[in-house]
């Protein structure tokens, strides 16, 4: 059976490492790291995401700034509260939740942030960065890929890599850093044909499709890492619902390593926000 790589342990250290950077930037420099969090309308996920940042944040000594409007807000209305949060001194980072009510456009809304505040690293400025061998914000979920990677690939030079899915949020950025580990990187997504022969050659499988049970385990190369990005919650005839991964976790018997789902990556999504919170700070008061 694989080993499991437990995404909530890997945050719960990121943390206390957040913790003690915010102590020391307070004593040393008496700067208190802010974050404002958007959030527009009642979507559930988003409300529990948004919760667990927040409390956080909290838990961290990050100050917290909490804007939650109304579903039917105007995109204006939020680019001016952006605005307003650019040029806030208290406010390090600035995080929009997606996904975003159909009348806002979220690409205008993220290139509105400032690059240097954009602690979820989607704004085109940080993309560029990234795709240019880095300095900027990285995005969350990737990074939290990239360091649960850490904990069990010693090497990543010249291994192969296969990242599924191709969004700006994940499979993209992902297959960047990967690549820049000098990972041979193939990126694929659901319509790839013959998906599980390439899935087969990987050292190293990256799985974001938001596909449930789509990496089966006839496809995995014996010992090789797994990370589970998908998150799909599903109910059972019995009316329950449960969280399923991307992976069918019950097939991965000869992964060498595999994330669970819940609690791999995505702990780590939020344990990176915080980290990116205390570098856009650092950054922005030296
Ligand atoms: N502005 C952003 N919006 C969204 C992002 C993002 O990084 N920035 N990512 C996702 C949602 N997301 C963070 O916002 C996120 C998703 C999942 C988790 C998480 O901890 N999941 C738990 C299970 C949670 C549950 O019980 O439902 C787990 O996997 O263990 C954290 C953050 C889209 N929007």
């Amino acid at each position: 059976m694989a080993d499991i790589l437990r995404g909530d342990v890997v945050a719960q250290r990121l943390c206390h490492r957040v913790t003690a950077q915010v102590e020391r930037m307070r004593a040393e420099r008496g700067v208190v790291p802010g974050l404002a969090v958007i959030l527009v309308g009642e979507d559930p996920p988003s409300e529990v995401y948004v919760r667990r940042k927040l409390a956080k944040a909290k838990q961290v000594g990050i100050r917290s700034f909490e804007h939650r409007l109304p579903a039917e807000t105007g995109e204006a209305e939020l680019l001016a509260l952006i605005a307003r949060l650019n040029s806030d001194a208290a406010v390090h980072g600035i995080l929009v939740q997606l996904p975003l009510p159909e009348q806002i456009s979220a690409d205008k809304v993220l290139n509105a942030i400032d690059p240097d505040k954009d602690v979820d690293g989607f704004h085109p400025v940080n993309v560029g960065r990234l795709s240019t061998g880095g300095g900027g914000l990285v995005p969350c979920t990737p990074l939290g890929c990239m360091m649960l990677l850490d904990e069990v690939v010693s090497e990543f030079r010249g291994r192969q890599a296969v990242v599924i899915g191709k969004s700006n949020i994940v499979g993209k950025p992902v297959a960047l850093l990967l690549l820049e580990r000098e990972c041979t990187v193939t990126v694929t997504h659901i319509h790839t044909v013959d998906l599980a022969s390439i899935v087969r050659k990987a050292d190293i499988v990256v799985v974001a499709a938001g596909a449930p049970r789509l990496v089966r385990g006839d496809w995995v190369k014996p010992g090789a890492v797994v990370i589970d990005v998908g998150i799909t919650r599903v109910t059972s005839e019995d009316g329950r619902t449960r969280l399923v991964g991307d992976a069918a976790a019950d097939e991965m018997d000869h992964a060498g390593v595999v994330t669970p789902v819940p609690g791999g990556v995505g702990p780590m999504t939020i344990a990176c926000l915080l980290g990116n919170t205390i570098k856009a700070a650092q950054a922005l008061t030296a």
